[in-house]
């Protein structure tokens, strides 16, 4: 191919690049919805279909490994039954294709400018009567990757959404008389509800407040706007959901009877295994690490209530939801059977959506639970060990597949002197607006932790330490221009950061400090830089 043809291929590939990357976040996303709606005729017709358009997208355009990943998953999809959901075993298969998406769709981000990433998203439309806010607010979520356009009328709004709709709308309570009444007006001749955020120069009233939740407001913030929960509400909407299913443990010697289990709780896309001899329960929970286990009451060798207080012999299992599922209609034995370890009994015949609904009540619980204990409070970022513990993971996998990965550890300058001169409250609001920035540029697979205070720290799997330096260098350089408010006043801080690429040999431990030293030489440099730990050998 001739360089201009390569050129010109290469522009295409760009422009396209946004239709590719959207398609391949609905797939992910309608994956994710399988939970809520359960495997349907219809569901499957749009999937398939959206899988197809993904395949011919990517194929047309040489996304060579999203054309792969789709086309594997249009061929899965061709061999499973419309109306009847696979296997576990299948619909595990069928999750690795979607989580590859993921992956690739948004590590081909990498190469992108924020700027590029921000214009092939929809915009924010900002309705507010004061020129200045809106501006200001625009700017802010410039910084952000957010596109926004602002409105000072309600016809121009209306014109606006006719033409293109908008990915939110974030409206003045005063906007053209009262926001709230437009935007309740607005909604009701939408096909499907715009996301919608209200601003109060006032502090609302709860009368407000209800009209808001009526007018599907998804959020209300007053004169104290805190930006960075902004942020984050808009920064919802334009994600992925690449949250892995819930996995069910069944438990129970009839075969048939954990068959049918199994089945129910497959057609809402959730991976299942089955224990038919009970003794054997502690070795698959080590290997499946269930969100839930569904367990028969009378079993040969020993009782479900036996086999629970088993579980719950171990520290790290007690808090895994039990649920007996079982023909014991005697309500003595069942309250029996829930004190002793278990949380929820199910009488057999149970309707398939019960049960569904029920086990998913306790799975979400538990996940929510245990991420409530990975993550910290502040930034919803991971903690320092479950970074830690991340990077290892990520030097074992790239050990044994052959691939790089690399670590970057991140930490704000001056901040001693912001929380003096400032406060600590500011200084939170600077962490978390730091952490917002890191989560919409890093791809779902990479992980972003608060490694300390004011410290934080990534893992970027497949990433070499040259890439990795240029994208925190852009970071770097984006975040330095967001300005930090409170009231009037407006502040801008910088990083500094150091990063490294596993070696061989490397354990987290290792790599962790050869960041470190590269992290030590920038500030050693003056601040607001990145090195690497290949610079950090040199010095
Ligand atoms: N507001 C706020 N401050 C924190 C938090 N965690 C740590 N800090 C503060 O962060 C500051 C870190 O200061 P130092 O380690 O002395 O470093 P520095 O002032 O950032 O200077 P350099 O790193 O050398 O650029 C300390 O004053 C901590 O109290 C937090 O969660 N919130």
């Amino acid at each position: 191919m001739s360089e201009e043809k390569k050129l010109q291929l290469e522009k295409l590939k760009q422009h396209f690049g946004r239709r590719v990357h959207e398609q391949a976040r609905s797939i992910v996303n309608s994956w994710g919805a399988l939970q809520e709606v359960h495997w349907n005729e219809h569901w499957y017709q749009e999937f398939l279909q959206s899988a197809g358009k993904l395949n011919k997208l990517a194929s047309r355009y040489q996304f060579d490994q999203l054309a792969e990943s789709s086309e594997e998953l249009v061929t899965m999809l061709g061999e499973s039954d419309r109306n009847r959901a696979p296997t576990s075993a299948v619909l595990e298969r069928l999750n690795q294709c979607i989580s590859d998406i993921a992956d690739t769709c948004s590590r081909s981000n990498d190469d992108l400018p924020l700027q590029q990433i921000s214009s092939g998203r929809k915009p924010v439309y900002l309705c507010f009567k004061n020129t200045d806010m809106a501006d200001t607010i625009s700017e802010q979520l410039h910084h952000f990757g957010i596109p926004s356009s602002h409105y000072p009328t309600a016809d121009a709004l209306q014109q606006s959404i006719l033409y293109r709709l908008p990915a939110a709308i974030v409206v003045d309570t005063e906007f053209d008389g009262n926001g709230i009444d437009l935007i309740s007006r607005l909604q009701q001749n939408m096909r499907a509800t715009i996301p919608a955020i209200f601003y109060s120069e006032e502090t609302p009233t709860i009368e407000q407040r209800l009209s808001v939740v009526r007018a599907n407001g998804i959020a209300f913030f007053d004169h104290n706007l805190d930006f960075g929960r902004l942020v984050e509400h808009l920064m919802g909407i334009y994600a992925m959901r690449n949250e892995q299913p819930y996995r069910v443990l069944v438990v129970d010697d009839s075969k048939s009877q954990a068959f049918y289990a199994e089945k129910v709780l497959n057609h809402a896309g959730l991976f299942t295994r089955t224990v038919l001899e009970p003794l054997k329960v502690l070795e698959v929970i080590d290997s499946f690490q269930p969100d839930a286990i569904l367990m028969d009451m009378y079993m040969p060798g020993c009782t479900g209530p036996e086999l629970a207080r088993v579980i719950r012999q171990q520290p790290r299992y007690d808090a895994i939801p039990i649920l007996y599922l079982s023909a014991e209609s005697d309500v003595e034995k069942q309250l029996d059977a829930v004190s002793q370890g278990g949380d929820d009994f199910l009488t057999k015949p149970v309707p398939k959506e019960v049960l569904i609904s029920t086990v998913m009540n306790r799975c979400r619980r538990y996940r929510g639970l245990h991420e409530q204990v990975i993550r910290d409070g502040l930034t919803g970022l991971v903690d320092h060990n479950h970074s830690l513990e991340a990077l290892n993971r990520a030097i074992e996998s790239s050990e044994a597949e052959g691939r790089l990965v690399s670590f970057a550890m991140l930490d704000i300058d001056r901040f001693k002197s912001v929380n003096d001169t400032y406060g600590h409250g500011m200084g939170d609001r600077i962490i978390h607006a730091l952490a917002l920035f890191l989560s919409q540029r890093f791809r779902v697979t990479d992980t972003i932790g608060r490694y300390g205070g004011e410290e934080f720290a990534i893992v970027l799997p497949d990433t070499d330490e040259a890439t990795a330096c240029r994208l925190l260098d852009e970071v770097r350089e984006g975040f330095a221009q967001v300005e930090h408010r409170r009231g009037d006043l407006a502040i801008q801080v910088t990083f500094s950061c150091g990063v490294a690429q596993a070696k061989p040999d490397d354990d987290a431990s290792s790599l962790a400090q050869r960041a470190d030293e590269a992290l030590y030489l920038a500030k050693k440099q003056g601040r607001n830089a990145v090195c690497g730990s290949d610079q950090s050998d040199h010095s």
